[in-house]
């Protein structure tokens, strides 16, 4: 039996990891690859797995949520990755969280549990060019980041410099030669929302579910389902050496609380740069349409969902403290209630 390959995605909080994740299973297909998934968020909400049943509302998908896949129990990445397995996928794509380093991920693949079964294709390091010289100095004072964010661009076999529409071509030339410091051999690719020919990353891969019974309906015999949701023991959490300093951090929300996209935006640019990312499904307006917030580099985003769940915010950054954010929070509502 063949090993089934694994693309693994990395790149710090917001560069644009789950916007590939998303063309790549969309365009699986077409060069007759059926994909499994494997997800990691910091937080217990899992906004990336509702926008992936969203775009592609069949893939089959485990989830590890509430803490980062290096740091979880090799045996949770194993059992997550054999369950996949068992859906016989002809590829398997992890998204790491934005604070992991891949190696870790590459070590647990190697695992005599896991080692007969898949082999590793490629890692992918996606970068947000309007933020990724900044991040040296924004987190100076935590080594153990700057490590791990070195070591996603120095471990990768390909390069995405994604969000280069926010960039001049002056900076662009200054970030790849910076990029090359880190990583001397690999392909540096420039791209605005990840956009780019995907020949390059499954263009030399086959379908494996061929010999098995199932290939032809791969995407459609299984309905979306997380077969497995793990958390890190406290005895695991002690152990962080990609989490550092940063924290994830969920506003809880009651169901029909209508909100302005300007009430949110301006709560989240109080926190400046300790606020590294901030994603939620919430109620706007006083029609109360639901829609997805991103906020990443200091840019929110909102997009229309069919997302039908109690609303909720997720904030991640650098020292945070949970009880002044929620305070904050609660005291600014009842501000723009009065
Ligand atoms: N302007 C611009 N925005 C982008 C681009 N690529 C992604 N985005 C936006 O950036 C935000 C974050 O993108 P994601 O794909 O969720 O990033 P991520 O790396 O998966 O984020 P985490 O899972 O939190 O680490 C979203 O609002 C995207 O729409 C790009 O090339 N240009």
């Amino acid at each position: 039996m063949s090993k089934v390959p694994v693309i693994v995605l990395s790149g710090f909080l917001g560069s644009g990891k789950t916007t590939l994740l998303i063309r790549m299973l969309q365009e699986a297909a077409s060069f007759n690859l059926g994909p499994a998934v494997l997800m990691n968020e910091l937080g217990k909400q899992d906004v990336d797995g509702h926008l992936l049943q969203e775009a592609s509302p069949d893939v089959n998908m485990a989830k590890l949520l509430d803490g980062c896949i290096c740091c979880s129990k090799k045996n949770d990445i194993s059992d997550s990755i054999k369950q996949l397995l068992m859906r016989k996928p002809d590829v398997i794509l992890i998204e790491l969280t934005g604070v992991a380093n891949p190696e870790e991920i590459v070590d647990a693949l190697t695992e005599p549990a896991l080692l007969p079964h898949v082999k590793l294709h490629k890692v992918i390091t996606i970068l947000d060019a309007e933020n990724v010289l900044e991040y040296n100095s924004i987190f100076a004072s935590d080594r153990e980041l700057v490590h791990t964010l070195r070591r996603q661009m120095e471990v990768a076999d390909l390069l995405i410099l994604n969000k280069i529409d926010l960039i001049s071509d002056k900076q662009q030339r200054s970030i790849e030669k910076t990029i090359r410091k880190f990583n001397e051999r690999s392909l540096i690719l420039p791209t605005a929302h990840s956009q780019f020919d995907l020949e390059l990353i499954f263009g030399t891969l086959s379908p494996q579910g061929s010999q098995s019974t199932f290939s032809p309906n791969f995407n459609k015999k299984f309905q979306f389902q997380a077969i497995k949701t793990a958390q890190p023991s406290s005895e695991t959490s002690k152990h962080t050496p990609s989490f550092s300093r940063i924290q994830t951090i969920t506003i809880p929300m009651d169901d029909d609380l209508a909100l302005s996209q300007r009430f949110v935006e301006r709560y989240l640019a109080k926190w400046g740069s300790l606020l590294l990312r901030a994603k939620g499904y919430l109620i706007i307006g006083a029609k109360h349409e639901s829609f997805v917030m991103q906020f990443a580099g200091k840019r929110a985003n909102w997009q229309p969902t069919t997302f039908q769940g109690t609303p909720y915010l997720v904030l991640i950054g650098m020292d945070l403290d949970a009880t002044t954010l929620e305070d904050d929070w609660q005291k600014r509502l009842t501000e723009s209630q009065l």
